[in-house]
């Protein structure tokens, strides 16, 4: 920028003259400090020959970023000096410019003059000025020295305006830290503050928790008397409860300063955090999730403390129970209770299953009372209430028939049943259902069950079911007391039944009944002609001798048993036997011992329950009711009982449903547990446990000289400790009903030469009854005596691989008879051993040498296939015999 400091000179108009313009130069070779104008003079010419010299001043501006504010003042004051000559000139013009055109019109002759006196005036000192320049351009050393200090001047005026520039800026710095400063302290003191308003305010809350506590106490108290003016003054006093807390906090809330800055920490109190929110300048709101809560709050406060009561209940606990149904069951959380079995020891997850014991102690723990209850309580009720003595009314005599082998117990019974008048005059069949009544001429009646011996007794009696109150022993009075009949004794005594002794076979020539007296003797039955209490009757079953006293004696025992039962209630007793019947289904024979069992009623009996389609009695007479001591054949059931199970009426299927569930599932539960009953190992583990000293086995061989030498060898092979007791020996194959028998008596079946059939096994597999083959006696009896002296060797193990039907035999010569054979079940393999079966009846059994297919000898052979078979040093095989196919491996016993 340039600027001309004088009006005369403006724009550096060089005249005709010729304007001498000096530019001086930037630093001009002098000794300045940052000079800031330039100056030079030109020399200006007016009419008349007047010329003056103007100076001419270029002055740069400083440009410093940032300090342009801060630097204004002092360019000011610099610039002060000559502003005071510059702003006089800059007017100066104007002025003149002005007076001058006012003074024109008046005086057009004086207007030059005057034109020219105005600036003139007004630019005096610059007129000084530039004389004193004109002096300087004339002395150049002067103006030179007049410059520099100026230069000096200005450099030291700059120099002071930059120290107090520097402290200034100091200054306010200081400041701005101090402030700083002060609002760091301010900030530290909020936080304390708000910490202490914090802590009261627990403090506050606790204390009025506490009040409202004490207060709703008071008001429980106060209701118990006063009825309204209590409530509304409780009202009162709960609402007013809060009103302190509420005032403390306003008053604090006015101690505190309100300067909360929007920091980071506030911020984020304010509502959703969302993109649009942080970008957003402005304060954001609360959200409605915080609104809530903090109006859940203030209700919580409101409300006071919720003292929960503890709530004390009674738990029922079953057997097994989980952690969470035990946690519900006392209204607690589950977590609780794991905490607690944490505590104990016991890591637990929510649904993992407690025993009683457990649970019990945890319920307990937790303050609640404890009620055991166990799944069998679907049960309890089931017997039905005692009868009354009033409703008693007298009931037929159950007799069971019992004695030694061959002494003539079926003889006798069936003599027995002969004698029944109803039967004799309607010349009616008599039906074999497991037990009959006879009617006695006088009207009596007595039951007798149809399977004699003491097995049935006792399995029954083991099943807890006591069917019989007279037990007849019957001993042929020519043989006397033999090691059964001894037998029988004891099974009646230990039933605590009352025994009347049958002398048998009084036809006989070479009888001698006082002998069998005298040796019953040994066995503490003395009968009443040897002054004892044992009623004894000389009898003959095929002769039919004395029938009619021998009824008699169990009529007077009967007499003295005073047997009684209520015939009016619903039925209950026990079954004596049950078959699945192709054409009528699950058949039970049912012997009712009390109460009335009519068509109809729904029945459960062990695992198994139906209602009553039809119910027949001994005669095949379809009959609506039996009334106690009456055995009926029960159809209708869903499922064939077991010998021995107890049934009884209940009120409806429903609850016959549950019960037969809950029986089932024991029942399975039992078998899962591996518990093979039959199993030799197991029966002598069995054994070892209880002080049970039987082994009660079933026998089945090929003949019958086979099986009473095996009977003969195991009686021999007991010892004082333990006997093995043949439960069941037969000639014939395995069949379903050994099964039964032997699963309901936990017995294992030994066959000798003879194999199960397929019903068999699959019953025997499903009951976990152990069958056993055997070809020689005496393997059969070294088994027998090692289960029961403990030391059983290595167990042969027999996988069955497949049978073979044998559908034609050729002769081949060089290799013999040849089986042109089926396989029918499973595979046949070569090598492997073979038994060739007639009838279910081991005839042979060996290893096989040939095995072909299509004249190829073959490894082995699959179900369904054709093939030709032939023994090793065997030749009786016939068409419809079968070839078994077996494996024999040897495993270690586990006991
Ligand atoms: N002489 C004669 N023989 C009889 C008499 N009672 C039975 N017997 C014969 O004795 C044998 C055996 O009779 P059972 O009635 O089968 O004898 P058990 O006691 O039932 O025999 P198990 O069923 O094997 O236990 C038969 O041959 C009968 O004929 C009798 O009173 N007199």
């Amino acid at each position: 920028m340039s600027e001309t400091k004088d009006t005369d000179t403006q724009d550096g108009d060089t005249g005709a003259s010729g304007g001498n313009t000096r530019q001086p130069r930037a630093g001009g070779g002098k000794l300045t400090l940052g000079r800031t104008v330039e100056s030079g003079h030109v020399r200006q010419n007016f009419s008349h020959g007047r010329s003056k010299a103007v100076l001419v001043e270029k002055k740069r501006r400083r440009v410093a970023p940032g300090k342009d504010k801060a630097e204004g003042p002092a360019v000011e004051k610099k610039a002060a000096p000559k502003t005071a000559a510059k702003t006089a000139a800059k007017a100066a013009p104007k002025t003149a410019a002005k007076t001058a055109a006012k003074t024109a019109s008046k005086a057009p002759a004086d207007a030059g003059s005057e034109a020219k006196k105005a600036p003139a005036r007004a630019a005096r000192p610059e007129r000084e000025a530039r004389e004193r320049g004109n002096m300087v351009l004339r002395t150049l050393t002067a103006e030179e020295k007049e410059a520099r200090d100026r230069a000096l001047v200005e450099a030291r005026e700059r120099e002071k305006i930059e120290r107090q520039k520097a402290k200034e800026d100091a200054e306010r710095r200081k400041i701005a830290e101090e402030a700083a400063r002060v609002a760091a302290a301010e900030e530290a003191e909020r936080a304390a503050q708000e910490e202490e308003r914090a802590r009261r305010e627990a403090e506050a809350k606790a204390k009025a928790d506490k009040e409202a506590a004490l207060r709703a106490k008071e008001e429980a108290e106060a209701d118990a008397g006063a009825d309204e003016p209590a409530d509304k003054k409780a009202a009162a006093k709960t609402k007013a409860a809060p009103t302190p807390i509420v005032r403390k906090r306003e008053d604090e809330a006015a101690k505190t300063p309100p300067k909360r800055t929007p920091g980071a920490g506030n911020e984020r109190r304010r509502g959703r955090l969302t993109i649009s929110n942080a970008l957003d300048d402005e304060p954001r709101q609360r959200s409605l999730a915080a609104m809530r809560r903090r109006q859940q709050r203030e209700k919580r406060a409101r409300s006071g403390p919720a003292e929960q009561v503890k709530v004390h209940r009674e738990v029922t606990i079953p057997d097994t129970i989980t952690v969470q149904e035990l946690a519900n069951r006392m209204s607690e959380r589950a977590v609780d209770v794991i905490r607690l079995l944490m505590q104990q020891g016991q890591m637990m997850k929510i649904n993992d299953v407690l025993d009683a014991d457990t649970a019990q102690l945890v319920a307990e723990d937790m303050g609640h009372t404890v009620k055991r209850v166990s799944e069998s309580d679907v049960e309890v009720g089931l017997e039905g209430e005692a009868d009354n003595a009033a409703d008693l009314k007298p009931r037929a005599p159950v007799v069971t028939v019992m004695g030694h082998v061959d002494h003539g117990k079926t003889s006798l019974l069936d003599a027995l049943r002969q004698t029944d008048v109803v039967a004799g005059e309607a010349g009616g069949i008599t039906q074999h259902i497991g037990a009959y009544q006879v009617r006695m001429a006088g009207g009596e009646r007595i039951t007798f069950l149809d399977t004699p011996g003491h097995e049935a007794f006792t399995t029954m009696r083991a099943r807890g079911a006591k069917a019989t109150d007279i037990v007849i022993l019957v001993v042929a009075g020519d043989d006397g007391v033999m090691p059964q009949t001894i037998e029988a004794i004891n099974h009646a005594k230990a039933a605590e039944v009352p025994i009347i002794v049958a002398i048998n076979k009084m036809d006989k020539p070479d009888v001698d009944p006082n002998r069998v007296r005298t040796e019953l003797l040994q066995h503490e039955v003395i009968v009443e002609s040897m002054s004892g209490d044992v009623q004894d009757v000389e009898v003959s079953a095929t002769q039919k001798m004395n029938l009619d006293k021998l009824e008699e004696a169990i009529l007077l025992q009967s007499e003295l048993l005073e047997l009684k039962a209520n015939p009016d209630r619903s039925a209950d007793g026990i079954v004596i036997e049950a078959q699945l019947d192709k054409g009528r289904g699950p058949v039970a024979t049912v012997l009712v011992q009390r109460g009335t069992l009519r068509v109809g009623d729904v029945l459960v009996a062990g695992t198994e329950w139906g209602k009553v389609r039809a119910l027949v009695n001994d005669r095949g007479e379809q009959v609506k009711e039996a009334g106690p001591s009456e055995p009926v054949e029960v159809l209708g059931l869903n499922g064939t009982p077991e010998a021995g199970d107890v049934f009884s009426v209940v009120e409806d299927e429903a609850r016959a449903r549950e019960i037969t569930d809950y029986r089932q599932r024991v029942l399975r539960d039992k078998r899962a547990a591996g518990a093979a009953r039959g199993s030799l190992e197991q029966m002598f583990s069995q054994l070892k446990e209880s002080d049970k000293k039987e082994l009660p086995l079933l026998v089945k061989g090929d003949v019958q000289g086979s099986v009473e030498a095996i009977i003969g060898a195991l009686d021999k092979a007991g010892t004082d400790d333990i006997i093995a007791r043949v439960l069941h020996a037969g000639v014939g194959g395995i069949t379903e009903s050994d099964v039964t028998l032997a699963a309901a008596s936990n017995a294992a079946i030994l066959g000798f030469n003879v194999r199960a059939n397929a019903p068999a096994r699959d019953a025997a597999r499903q009951q976990g009854v152990d069958i056993r083959y055997y070809s020689v006696i005496y393997d059969l009896v070294d088994d027998v005596k090692a289960a029961m002296a403990g030391v059983l060797g290595p167990e042969l193990r027999e996988t069955f691989l497949g049978n073979a039907e044998i559908l034609e035999v050729f002769n081949v010569s060089k290799v013999g008879k040849v089986a042109g054979c089926r396989i029918s079940e499973g595979t046949v393999k070569r090598g492997a051993k073979v038994r060739l079966l007639r009838d279910d009846v081991v005839i042979h059994e060996g290893t096989l040498s040939t095995l072909k297919r299509f004249k190829d000898e073959v490894k082995e052979v699959q179900s369904g296939q054709e093939c030709g078979m032939s023994f090793e040093n065997y030749q009786d095989i016939r068409p419809g015999d079968v070839i078994e196919c077996f494996d024999v491996t040897e495993v270690e016993r586990v006991l």
